[in-house]
């Protein structure tokens, strides 16, 4: 893995003037585009949420992203906070069983996350239309999106009509706010059973709007359980349309798929293991898992045995003869990355960490293992580019 690869060019025409660094003095068309771009896009948004609300929200959350988890009210408990838990906490799924029910709003910072947004998990009781208490403009103001949880293995019909009122009360005044259907709990039910529920919801949730005058309102469903990579993938998605100007991302790493020749790249948050976006080939649940479960892989072998404080002593003999080098000068990146080859099909799988959120894991064509300084090459400029990326869209 070690090498000397930075500083050239990933079309492989040779050593370039370290373009990486070269660009973050000078700016170059693609940045310019991308900062104008970027800047339309905030303004357009926050002419569509208005300044009222945004004046009105406490400061402590201005400007962060926030996902909304609601659920059905009743002693029936549709799953929101073990959502939030397995995804956001590590709580593995079976230990759900012990959580309580919620009693307050739980708001969590995600803070160790790429984007720092939040998630904001509802009392199943509460209905915020009807508690004249609550502060519509403030909770919907700077949302990112809502999420709907029903329980699919339960009578869905009372959830269902909740929902139609919620997204009511919503599309009057926020009818940009995006709309998450998670039809949950759907481990344990067949196939065909679960395209029937979603069939079923949808048609119940499009007629209603229909009846009052709403066409194409943003409402989106997913099948999501917490016992398989579902929730993940969910939340992928949920996720990936907060994310300003997503199309350059992707067009990122279907670049570096077709140059690279992988098969399938993706670009994780580490700490969630969700997807923030990937390369234009046909998703599939089975690529995802396998690069998620590398993640897990590399943080535990991390956990045991990165980090460790070395000794100047030992240091000084690591960087003495016969290499004569400073450490972070002797491996190709500065923060990790790692590379291992699948026994199933002889694909290796690739992962370079791109800041201390972001990590690029792909998958590579079987016989593509021994054009690795090339991929070395590639995957480091990408890199460069990403981190650009997040330099200039981050929040103001
Ligand atoms: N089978 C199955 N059970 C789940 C799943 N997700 C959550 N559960 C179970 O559902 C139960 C209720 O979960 P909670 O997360 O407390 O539900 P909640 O919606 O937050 O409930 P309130 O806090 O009362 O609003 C727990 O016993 C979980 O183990 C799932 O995907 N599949």
């Amino acid at each position: 893995m070690s090498s000397k690869l930075r500083g050239y060019d990933a079309s492989g025409a040779g050593p370039s003037d370290q373009p990486g660094r070269r660009l973050s003095t000078l700016i170059t068309p693609a940045q310019l585009n991308l900062t104008r771009v970027f800047e339309q896009d905030r303004q357009r948004q926050l002419n569509n949420n208005g300044t009222k609300a945004a004046e009105s929200s406490p400061d402590q959350t201005k400007g962060k992203p926030r996902l909304l988890l609601m659920g059905q009210r009743s002693i029936f408990r549709s799953g929101k906070s073990s959502i939030s838990s397995v995804v956001f906490h590590k709580l593995p799924p079976n230990e759900t069983l012990f959580l309580e029910s919620t009693a307050r709003i739980q708001k969590d910072a995600m803070p160790s996350s790429f984007m720092d947004f939040q998630v904001w998990d509802f009392p199943g009781q509460i209905d915020i239309f009807e508690n004249p208490s609550f502060d519509i403009d403030a909770m919907f103001g700077e949302i990112g999106a809502l999420i709907w949880v029903i329980d699919a293995q339960d009578d869905y019909l009372e959830a269902v009509a909740r929902l139609n009122m919620t997204i009511l009360n919503l599309q009057r005044y926020y009818p940009n706010i995006k709309i998450e259907v998670f039809i949950h709990k759907v481990d344990g039910l067949s196939d065909d059973y679960k395209l029937d529920i979603q069939r079923d919801i949808t048609i119940r949730i499009q007629d209603e709007l229909s009846d009052h005058g709403i066409e194409n309102a943003p409402v989106t469903f997913h099948l999501t359980s917490i016992y398989n990579h579902s929730i993940f993938e969910a939340f992928s998605k949920v996720i990936q349309k907060l994310i300003p100007q997503l199309g350059i991302l992707e067009a990122m790493l279907t670049n570096l798929c077709r140059t690279c020749r992988f098969e399938k790249a993706y670009l994780f948050d580490v700490v969630s293991k969700i997807y923030i976006a990937t390369d234009n080939a046909p998703a599939d649940m089975a690529s995802y898992e396998i690069c998620s479960d590398y993640i897990d892989v590399i943080i535990d072998i991390t956990e045991v045995y990165g980090g460790w404080p070395r000794s100047k002593k030992y240091s000084e003999a690591l960087e003495g003869p016969p290499w004569n080098q400073k450490l972070e000068d002797q491996v190709a990146a500065n923060c990790a990355e790692s590379c291992m080859v699948l026994s199933d099909g002889n694909r290796p799988i690739v992962l370079r960490e791109v800041d201390k959120y972001l990590a690029l894991v792909a998958i590579m064509k079987e016989d593509s293992y021994d054009k690795m300084p090339l991929v070395n090459m590639n995957v480091e400029t990408v890199v460069q580019g990403l981190k650009e990326f997040f330099e200039i869209t981050k929040p103001k």
